[in-house]
């Protein structure tokens, strides 16, 4: 009974402990026993030997006896508590990701696929916080993802017409309020026919308000593919003939100005836009919004460095242009060398025209000087004349003066420069 009881606690390493000895002062002689222990000790040492000649070779080291498998089993155990209670950061992050996952396919099997016979639309209705409306609209708001994977995001009935009514692919529809999707339901019918794959969820408006740019978000928010350069052109040509326009973005840093600046050129219309690097991204959702769809209208040529800038303006006109740069900064005139003329008093325009308007506070750099110096005296700076006490006007209400003025001189000129014009200069 002592026995069964001894080895039924072997598995404990001070029960083993105990039961050694125990089984040593149980022994009969002493002599005999020290005998045992040596023999045991030799055998114990060999084993050790054959062990650690495993271990270096390929082949894996198997326990032989008994015991060797009750000390092996005992040594994974502790082990296997001692991770437990230390894990490495290996275990935890794998077993986060576990849990991640298991809370996500609860999560979808909660949801609920809802046919609207109404709306024509078969949508998901997501609980709060659900991890998939996280994953695609972390996608499009990074900047990164952004580029890579060409999604924008944009929010409101008007801004969303706008972009199905100019073909761009419709990704994704997130919604709070049915009503909101009401007015729009055929045209938004006729782009899922076009990308069956689009995703729509209706989301609780607690989850909108958190993925939206907006202080009051509209209910509806979408998706869409990132209309390329070529189709823009293509369109842009299709529909109406721009004018030789280009406007170069100078430091702009404030999305909303970069919008309304789009806005004014698509209506113009100009016939593309240059967004230096350093300016902030022009498909960002308040530059969308500002945008008006003007961002669907009219080319932008984003990311451009300044030694780039040259090779933007049509090559075929390239002789024959000129460069006009909007500025209020009178030091940065006389920095350069250079003088203003007002606005209103340019008397000639180039078969094509590059207006430079600089960013908010740091104003127009002295790249886009280096730039026109190399036009001659077809670079021009234009001022608009303001009353006493004021600086300058918003970035973009200054460049919708000068487009305009310039549009009524281009419109009015029915040749461009000619060569003895410039020659002359
Ligand atoms: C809001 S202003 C700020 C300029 C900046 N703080 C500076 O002083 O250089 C931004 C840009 O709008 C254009 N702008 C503003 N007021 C203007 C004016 N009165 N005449 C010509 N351009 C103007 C210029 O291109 C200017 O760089």
């Amino acid at each position: 009974m002592l026995a069964n009881l001894l080895k039924s606690l072997t598995s404990k390493p001070q029960a083993r402990y105990t039961y050694e000895l125990c089984r040593q002062l149980c022994s009969p002689s002493n002599k005999e026993q020290q005998y045992a222990d040596k023999s045991k000790r030799e055998e114990d040492d060999a084993l050790k030997i054959e062990a650690n000649l495993f271990e270096q070779a390929s082949i894996r080291y198997e326990p032989v006896t008994a015991e060797e498998v009750l000390r092996k089993n005992v040594k994974q155990k502790l082990l296997k508590t001692h991770q437990e209670q230390h894990p490495s950061p290996k275990f935890v992050q794998k077993a986060h990701k576990q849990f991640v996952k298991k809370s996500r396919q609860e999560r979808e099997s909660k949801s609920r696929l809802i046919d609207d016979k109404e709306l024509g639309l078969e949508y998901l209705k997501l609980d709060l916080n659900d991890p998939r409306l996280g994953t695609l609209m972390i996608s499009a708001r990074s900047k990164k993802r952004r580029d890579k994977d060409g999604q924008i995001v944009i929010e409101g009935r008007r801004l969303i017409l706008e972009a199905l009514e100019c073909g761009l692919k419709l990704n994704a529809i997130i919604f709070s309020q049915k009503e909101e999707l009401v007015d729009i339901k055929e045209p938004l019918q006729k782009a899922l026919q076009r990308n069956p794959q689009c995703k729509i969820y209706k989301v609780p408006h607690h989850d909108l308000k958190t993925w939206s740019t907006l202080t009051t978000p509209p209910g509806v928010m979408t998706l869409f593919q990132r209309p390329s350069l070529e189709y823009i052109v293509r369109k842009s040509s299709d529909n109406s003939d721009p004018l030789p326009l280009t406007v170069v973005c100078d430091n702009i840093r404030e999305p909303n100005n970069l919008g309304s600046i789009i806005r004014t050129c698509a209506a113009l219309p100009c016939f593309q836009i240059v967004v230096t690097k350093g300016c902030c991204d022009p498909w960002e959702s308040k530059a969308l919004r500002g945008g008006c769809g003007g961002h669907f209208r009219v080319p932008i040529r984003d990311d451009v460095s300044w030694e780039n800038v040259p090779l933007m303006i049509p090559p075929e006109m390239a002789e024959n242009s000129c460069v006009f740069i909007a500025e209020n900064n009178k030091a940065k005139l006389r920095d350069n060398n250079v003088d203003a003329i007002d606005y209103s008093q340019v008397e000639k325009t180039g078969a094509h025209n590059v207006v430079v308007i600089g960013g908010e506070s740091h104003g127009v750099s002295s790249e886009a000087y280096r730039f026109m110096s190399t036009v001659g005296d077809r670079g021009k700076c234009l001022n608009i004349p303001l009353a006493e006490g004021f600086d300058s006007l918003n970035v973009a209400s200054a460049l919708t003066l000068i487009l305009y003025e310039l549009r009524k001189n281009i419109l009015q000129q029915d040749q461009p420069i000619s060569s003895s014009t410039s020659a002359q200069a």
